[in-house]
């Protein structure tokens, strides 16, 4: 068993090589959540053994240093970390301790509220006015000189404005970039060929340790004051009370800070930004919680790293490192052949992630993985988990590169770019690809499409695998004897088990769907659950939509001529019109119209109508169903092939063509008459 001291050494020894990685050379090689968890073993360490916390323990000291290549700076007061709190239990505990050791004072003052950004910090000192230091935050007492740098960030003013500005003004705050200009700065970065930064954070630390104070200059760095050092004007009786003025002699301060007299309140600014992360223009990884007072906060004091009026409430980290054992391919619906990091099983925002998407070869290239790197994983929220790109001070030299296939994983065809210039490759072969048949039945069973409840992943594998569908032209005409003679979905003495049943009968109830589900099922590129009622109520059966041409297509209001291609370009296809041929010989309905025998008279067969404006009793797609019932077309836009307009209230440009092409126009009143009686209802 190691030896407490033992122990105590090792994470020391990590802790300080880490805080070099991170503040001497803004390279880290751990997550700030590995870094926090070696801190918080040695301080409970430290807990348990009290003799182990030396002064030179890195509990004690405040995490940094000066770089070779930097002037020092003493600043003048010391720039302290912040102790941590984990959760709100843990904050509860920190006000409670506080508000003993602050006394009465403290309900009066209250707390001061305010984001934690995730920058680096940054002291400055004006001299009547003027900026004459400013230096990183370095070990707490001695910083890194950057003020050749530092000219060159336009939020920091070189002198101050204003009436009364003291002799001696000492601020302290955060560098950080917008996240809008780090992605605009990695963007540039990796189109120069050069290597994106991991994080903001990162890379403002990056942009302003420069030697050359001209890349800072290209770098939009901002800056927002958090805290008063050496102050020789009047006494500032609260903190809150000093950034405004502050803010009157031109210092940027956060318009996010919060008063809070309650810990309620305090606990409701928490929960608030922990929901609410993204809202902000900056990264933040939390909160801090300070006595507003600045008396009180004299009284409290500091420990030898921290001060004892300020707290941070660290919200769950969104980036942590984990280590990528492969990249593989997977087959789309549509082909597309998609590369996609497998990691080993990692928690970050809350949920265990094992695999994230690297979209194409040139997306892999660009984020510089190679397979066996430890890499960065990103997941903020509910956005999807996203690999930055790879740790590269841990690699070992038994990393590979990954290479893309040249054929298809599934079914072996050669892979090809659809048009030239195009980042994705394809597998072509479309119709009976075993992965892409397979996702198109998943998808085609859907709830979106049609709802079919028992062909989930298992079912649609033991299909193929069986044979028994070349496409998905061969579903809707499965037979009990055909499964039973496949061997699948039967029971051990051969008959058809309860789920091929159930399957069986799923199918049957699927052929009645609306005509807009059987459009999602297809898989008719860019038609979705959103456009499909749009086509499906202008085209109302598959036969009707099949005999359309482009330009009647692309002339239907909510289609536009990028659909209307796709749903020509499907329909000229063989073995897509044999799948429609085959699903309706098997008996699927894929139209709209009332079923046989509760048929309404054929009034407007072979007319096209267009209704526009409101017609009193009708809904927009009532309107529609009542001309499609009685065999008609229901247009969305007016032609001269239009044979009439029912124009109600509000009617506007459609109305306006069609007097303009001689169209005959339908008062919304006579429109039940034409539904009825047909044209001859309402001549003359
Ligand atoms: N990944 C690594 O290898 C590595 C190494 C060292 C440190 N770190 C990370 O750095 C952090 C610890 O460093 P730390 O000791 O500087 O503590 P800290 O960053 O948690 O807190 C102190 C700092 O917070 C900043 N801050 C931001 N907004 C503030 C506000 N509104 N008011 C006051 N201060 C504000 C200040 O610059 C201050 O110096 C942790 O997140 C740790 O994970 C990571
Ligand atoms: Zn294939």
């Amino acid at each position: 068993m190691t030896q407490p001291s033992e122990r105590h050494a090792w994470l020391s020894a990590e802790i300080i090589e880490h805080r070099r990685r991170y503040y001497e050379q803004d390279a880290p090689s751990v997550s700030d959540a590995e870094f926090d968890a070696l801190m918080r073993e040695l301080v409970a360490l430290e807990d348990e053994y009290p003799e182990l916390r030396t002064l030179d323990s890195p509990s004690q000291q405040v995490g940094g240093a000066v770089a070779v290549g930097f002037s020092k700076v003493t600043h003048l007061t010391p720039l302290m970390s912040l102790g941590n709190v984990f959760s709100i239990e843990e904050l509860d505990h920190w006000i409670e301790r506080t508000t003993r050791l602050a006394g009465p004072a403290l309900a009066e003052a209250g707390y001061l509220c305010e984001l934690k950004i995730d920058g680096l910090a940054l002291d400055l000192v004006y001299r009547d006015g003027v900026l004459a230091s400013a230096a990183t935050r370095g070990d707490g007492t001695v910083g890194e000189d950057v003020l050749a740098n530092v000219r060159a960030i336009d939020a920091i003013p070189s002198r101050l404005v204003g009436e009364h500005v003291p002799a001696v003004v000492e601020v302290r705050g955060e560098v950080f970039m917008r996240i809008e200009d780090f992605a605009a700065l990695n963007a540039g970065l990796v189109e120069a060929g050069k290597a994106p930064f991991a994080n903001p954070r990162n890379s403002a630390a990056g942009s302003l340790r420069q030697k050359d104070p001209t890349v800072t200059a290209q770098r939009r760095l901002h800056f927002l004051v958090h805290g008063i050092g050496a102050f020789s004007g009047d006494d500032l009786q609260l903190q809150s009370d000093g950034y405004e003025l502050l803010q009157s002699w031109g210092l940027p301060t956060s318009t996010h800070y919060r008063r809070c007299r309650t810990a309620a309140e305090v606990r409701a600014y928490v929960e608030y930004f922990g929901e609410n992360r993204h809202s902000v223009e900056h990264e933040i990884d939390g909160v801090v919680v300070k006595v507003d007072d600045r008396a009180l906060q004299d009284q409290l004091g500091r420990t030898s790293s921290a001060p004892r009026w300020a707290i941070a409430y660290k919200y769950p980290p969104e980036e942590v490192n984990t280590k990528l054992l492969d990249i593989r391919v997977g087959v789309g619906r549509t082909g597309r052949i998609t590369p996609y990091a497998v990691m080993e099983p990692v928690v970050v925002s809350g949920s265990t992630v094992e695999q994230a998407t690297l979209h194409n070869a040139t997306e892999v290239r660009r984020k510089g993985v190679l397979i066996g790197d430890t890499v960065v994983l990103r997941k903020a929220g509910d956005v999807i988990p996203e690999v930055l790109g790879p740790v590269v001070e841990l690699r070992t030299g038994a990393e590979r590169p990954f290479v893309m296939p040249t054929h298809c994983p599934s079914c072996g065809t050669e892979l090809k770019h659809e048009k030239e210039g195009d980042a994705d490759i394809r597998c072509p072969n479309r119709r009976s690809c075993p992965a892409q048949l397979r996702e198109r039945l998943f998808h085609l069973a859907s709830r979106q499409a049609l709802d079919i409840e028992v062909l989930g992943e298992k079912a649609a594998d033991t299909l193929l695998s069986a044979g028994l569908l070349t496409d998905e032209g061969d579903l809707f005409s499965l037979t009990a004897e055909q499964l039973v003679a496949a061997g699948v979905f039967v029971t051990k003495d051969g008959r058809l088990s309860a789920n091929g049943d159930k399957l069986l009968k799923n199918l049957e109830a699927a052929k009645e769907r609306p005509f807009a589900r059987f459009l999602v099922a297809l898989s008719i590129r860019h038609i979705g659950k959103g456009v499909a009622p749009d086509v499906a109520a202008a085209f109302p059966s598959i036969d009707a939509l099949r005999s359309a041409s482009v330009e009647e297509l692309s002339a239907v209001e909510g289609i536009g001529p990028v659909l209307a291609a796709s749903i020509a370009e499907w329909f000229s296809v063989d073995w897509h019109r044999a799948i429609v041929d085959k699903w309706l010989a098997a008996g699927c309905r894929m139209a709209d119209q009332p079923a046989a025998g509760e048929q309404l008279e054929q009034t407007l067969a072979g007319l096209t109508v267009v209704v526009t404006g409101s017609v009193p009793g009708y809904s927009r797609d009532g309107a529609t169903e009542a001309i499609v019932a009685r065999g008609g077309k229901a247009s969305g836009s007016v032609s001269a092939r239009t044979n009439f307009v029912v124009a109600g209230d509000g009617a506007g440009s459609k109305l306006d063509k069609a007097v303009a092409l001689g169209v005959p126009v339908l008062a919304a009143d006579q429109f039940d008459a034409l539904l009825s009686g047909g044209p001859a209802a309402v001549a003359g």
